[in-house]
């Protein structure tokens, strides 16, 4: 009998149940018991994974199915306003299940843990319900975190994402030919990231989304004005601090690509303009909104609550101080 743990996806079919799957299979604690898509029902999932070679097949489950099967862990990846019934159902079944919910629904809930590993991690106290941060979010607290002492005024982001980041369910925001030699800006005041990284920040965040024409990877330009003036290598101190013992989050110099982050499971830094009267500073962040902005984060959270290294299965590799993905 395998001693992995066993682990069921919800919302297998969508852009971060695939990553999941990829991640998953590779993993050596974790076994796939159970993907649940209505669309892909029936279906193997080795036709539409490659990472995955195994007999499962896509399965139609319902919340009171999914709580049946038991598994160890659950992952919903389902569209923000979906997770409830899911989660009432294993609450009342199989409470003791690890549940690990990647969209909106329980980012402010204080039972449930807020799991963005370098920021929160002193603050898990083994609850078993974990609430996976939002792809912007993520970037724009990597962003402020080190600066957050010093802020005069709420840091100003500027985001663009891929259009991945707006899921499978049709709209303009991933219409591939509203989109094309575009960039579509929305939700420009109140985004629901905005909410987020304002409350587990502690400070306030504004935020001004856009989407823009390629797939995957999402950039985020915050200007900080600061309450005394720093040194540009003071700024780089206090980021090299904060993220160098991080395997999933690179300080550079200048400032990062998106281009370099797809399909990459770090988060990168750097930038780090000062404005002549060393008070205001421009800091620009990117990831791939499906790894770390989702998948790699939700991997990372899921790791520490079996009680495994917090990278296992996570391509990263370490060592001489420089850490860089395989
Ligand atoms: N995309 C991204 O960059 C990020 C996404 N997230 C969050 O992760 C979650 C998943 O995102 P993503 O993978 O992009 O979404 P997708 O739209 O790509 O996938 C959604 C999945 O949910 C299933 N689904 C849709 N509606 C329902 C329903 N009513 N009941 C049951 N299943 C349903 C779909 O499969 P089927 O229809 O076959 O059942 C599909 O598998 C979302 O909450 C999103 O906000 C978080 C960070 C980043
Ligand atoms: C381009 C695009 O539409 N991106 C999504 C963010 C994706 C994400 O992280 O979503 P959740 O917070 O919903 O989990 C958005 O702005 O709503």
């Amino acid at each position: 009998m395998s001693d992995k743990k066993s682990i069921g996806i919800v919302g297998a079919r969508g852009h971060t149940g695939a990553e999941l799957i990829r991640l998953i299979a590779a993993h050596p604690a974790l076994e796939l018991a159970f993907v649940s898509s209505r669309e892909l029902a029936g279906q193997r999932v080795s036709e539409h994974s490659d990472a995955y070679a195994g007999e499962l097949r896509y399965e139609n489950l319902d919340p009171a199915a999914v709580a049946a099967r038991r598994a160890d862990v659950v992952i919903l990846a389902l569209p923000n306003g979906k997770a409830a019934p899911y989660v009432e159902a294993i609450d009342a079944a199989a409470p003791e299940t690890l549940l690990l919910d990647l969209s909106a629904d329980y980012r402010f809930d204080e039972r449930w843990y807020y799991g963005l590993p370098e920021l929160t991690r002193g603050k898990w106290r083994g609850e078993r319900r974990i609430s996976n941060p939002g792809c912007y979010a993520t970037a724009i607290q990597l962003s402020v975190a080190p600066l957050k002492d010093l802020l005069a005024a709420p840091p100003v982001c500027f985001g663009v994402s891929g259009y991945s980041g707006a899921g499978t369910t049709p709209s303009d925001r991933n219409d591939p030919e509203k989109l094309r030699d575009n960039l579509m800006p929305y939700s420009l005041t109140g985004h629901a990231h905005e909410k987020e990284a304002s409350r587990h920040l502690g400070v306030p965040v504004e935020f001004m989304p856009h989407v823009a024409p390629h797939f995957r990877g999402l950039t985020v330009t915050t200007n900080l004005y600061l309450s005394r003036p720093l040194k540009r290598e003071d700024v780089l101190a206090r980021f090299h601090h904060a993220y160098d013992a991080e395997p999933l989050v690179k300080v550079l110099d200048e400032a990062p690509w998106v281009s370099r982050i797809a399909h990459r499971h770090h988060a990168e830094v750097g930038g780090f303009a000062l404005s002549a009267d060393g008070r205001r500073v421009v800091v620009v962040a990117t990831l791939d909104n499906l790894l770390k902005g989702a998948a790699t984060q939700a991997m990372q959270n899921i790791n520490r609550a079996i009680g495994v290294d917090e990278c296992t299965a996570i391509p990263v590799r370490r060592g001489r101080g420089e850490r860089s993905e395989e």
